[in-house]
C-alpha cells in the first residue's frame, strides 16, 4: 500500500499522535511509516498498531499527505542532514520540535509545506491542546489537513508563529507544573493523615473537575474562587497560604523561564 503519513521519531509524542490517528482512521496503519533507531520501539509500534517501521528517514520522506516530526530538538541537524531534500513536494512536514523555529524547518525543507506544531502530554489520553504556525509554503488547506490529523488528540489553535515559544511555556511545559500541584497536593492530604490512593483520587478528581467546570461554563477563575471561599472559611485560610508562599508569581515565572528556554533552545 502506498504510504500516506510518516513519522520520524517514534516516541512518546509520536506515538500518541500515532495511536489516535488509527482509532480514528485519519490513515490506516498499513499506510503508515515510522522511522526510529531503537529496535524494541519499532517492535514495539508494529505489534501495537501494525505500521510500517524502519531505520530509514529518508523513506519516510516518500510518504505522499503529511510527515511528522517528533524527534529531539537537539538531533534535528543531523537528521536533516542525513535527507535528500532536491524535490519540490506537497508532503507536510509537521514539526513538533520545541523551540525549533520555522525559519530553520524551511531552510530544511525549502520545497514542501512546513507547519510547527506545539503539542502536550495529554495527547496520549485525547486531551491535548496543540497550536500550530504554518510556514510559507502553508496553504489554508494544508493548515486544514495538520489541524485535522492534531485534533486526533485534542484541541488545536492557530496562532502567530511568534506566539510559540510562549505556547511551549504554557500547554507544552504545563502538564509538567499540574502534575507537581497534583502530587503536593496529595502530598498534603497525606500529610493531614489520609491513605495515599485516596489523597491521590482527591488530588486529581479536583484538578480535573476544575478545569471542566471552568470548561464548561466560561466562569472567570476568580469567580469560582469566590464561589469557594466562605467569610473565615477553610479556603480563605489554604489561599491566604499560597499568596504568601508566592504561588502565583511561582507560576508566573515557571512559564515566562519555560519560555526562555524554548527560545534558547531555538538558537543552539
Ligand atoms: N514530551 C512532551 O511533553 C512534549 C514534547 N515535544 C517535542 O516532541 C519531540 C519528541 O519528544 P518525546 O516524544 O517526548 O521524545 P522521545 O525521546 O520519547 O522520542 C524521540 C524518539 O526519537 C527516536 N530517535 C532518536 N534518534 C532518531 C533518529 N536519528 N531518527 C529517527 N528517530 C530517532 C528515539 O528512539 C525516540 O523513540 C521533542 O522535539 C519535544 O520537544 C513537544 C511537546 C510536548
Ligand atoms: O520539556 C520540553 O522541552 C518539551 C517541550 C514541551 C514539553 N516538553
Amino acid at each position: 500500500m502506498t504510504i500516506q503519513f510518516g513519522l520520524i521519531g517514534g516516541g512518546v509524542m509520536g506515538e500518541a499522535l500515532l495511536a489516535r490517528i488509527i482509532a480514528q482512521q485519519v490513515y490506516p496503519a498499513n499506510a503508515i511509516l515510522v522511522s526510529d533507531p531503537s529496535a524494541p520501539r519499532r517492535a514495539y509500534l508494529t505489534q501495537t498498531y501494525g505500521v510500517n517501521v524502519t531505520t530509514d528517514n529518508q523513506q519516510v520522506m516518500a510518504a505522499t499527505k503529511a510527515i511528522l516530526l517528533a524527534i529531539k530538538p537537539q538531533i534535528f541537524a543531523p537528521v536533516v542532514a542525513g535527507l535528500q531534500l532536491d524535490q519540490p513536494s506537497e508532503t507536510i512536514v509537521m514539526s513538533i520540535l520545541a523551540g525549533t523555529p520555522l525559519q530553520q524547518l524551511e531552510t530544511a525543507f525549502s520545497q514542501q509545506p512546513v507547519v510547527r506544531v506545539m503539542p502536550n502530554t495529554p495527547a496520549q489520553v485525547g486531551a491535548g491542546m496543540s497550536a500550530i504556525a504554518g510556514g510559507k509554503l502553508a496553504t489554508p488547506a494544508h493548515l486544514a489537513t495538520a489541524k485535522q490529523i492534531l485534533a486526533t488528540v485534542g484541541a488545536v489553535v492557530e496562532v502567530p508563529e511568534s506566539m510559540l515559544d510562549a505556547v511551549t511555556g504554557l500547554s507544552g511545559s504545563g502538564p509538567g507544573y499540574v502534575a507537581l500541584i497534583v502530587e503536593a497536593m496529595a502530598d498534603g492530604g497525606v500529610a493531614a493523615g489520609l491513605p495515599r490512593p485516596i489523597a491521590m483520587q482527591l488530588a486529581i478528581q479536583t484538578v480535573l473537575g476544575t478545569a471542566t467546570l471552568l470548561q464548561e461554563t466560561g466562569m472567570h477563575p476568580g469567580q469560582l474562587k469566590d464561589q469557594v471561599t466562605s467569610p473565615g472559611g477553610t479556603t480563605i485560610a489554604g489561599i491566604a497560604h499560597l499568596e504568601q508562599q508566592g504561588m502565583r508569581s511561582a507560576l508566573i515565572e515557571a512559564v515566562r523561564t519555560a519560555t526562555n528556554r524554548a527560545k534558547e533552545l531555538g538558537k543552539q
